[in-house]
């Protein structure tokens, strides 16, 4: 569990590490059912790594809810000396999936504070457009009509010639 702040509210996240290796896989996919954001993370020294992303990104669209938030993180960025995986690839991977893209490292510290932040505002706002959705769409029809109507109304009240008193 840890707290973060966003949009200067705190929100409390639960983190999971699911294990990578095949014979966890059934409980792996357990992980995702009530996920609301997946990182998928490869390791830039290891383009075996890279490759599996397609797999994962596959199981994720099988297992995890619709509307789960995705980021692509590149892990390992201080083995700078290691890498088999160009920075432009995990771009362009990224960029096929819709999703966001962060390199990071867990030894130096890099873009882990950023990264979390930024998948838990992408499940905020995914919240509250669902709220939204839900407002609208449970909102009795006169509420829905007079904020149409409001909408429709040109100048509002710098208006004279649309003066309602
Ligand atoms: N240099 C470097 N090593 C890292 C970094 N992150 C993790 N490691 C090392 O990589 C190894 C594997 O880390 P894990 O956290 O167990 O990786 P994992 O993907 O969770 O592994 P599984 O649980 O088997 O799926 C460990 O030796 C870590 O110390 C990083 O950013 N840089």
């Amino acid at each position: 569990m840890k707290t973060i702040e966003v949009d200067g509210i705190k929100v409390r996240i639960q983190i999971w590490d699911t294990a990578g290796q095949e014979r966890y896989q059934t409980i792996t996919k357990q992980y995702y059912r009530r996920a609301q954001g997946i990182f998928l993370v490869y390791d830039i020294s290891s383009e075996r790594s890279y490759q599996h992303i397609v797999k994962w990104a596959s199981d994720v669209d099988e297992y995890a809810p619709d509307g789960v938030q995705k980021i692509l993180i590149g892990n390992k960025a201080d083995e700078e000396h290691k890498r088999q995986v160009a920075k432009e690839q995990g771009l362009q991977l990224a960029r096929e999936y819709g999703m966001d893209f962060y390199e990071t490292s867990a030894c130096s510290n890099l873009n882990i504070k950023e990264s979390f932040t930024r998948l838990t505002e992408l499940v905020l706002q995914a919240h509250r457009k669902e709220l939204e959705g839900l407002r609208t769409a449970t909102a009795p029809p006169e509420l829905t009509q007079l904020e149409e109507d409001e909408q429709q109304t040109p100048g509002g009240h710098d208006n004279p010639k649309n003066c309602w008193c």
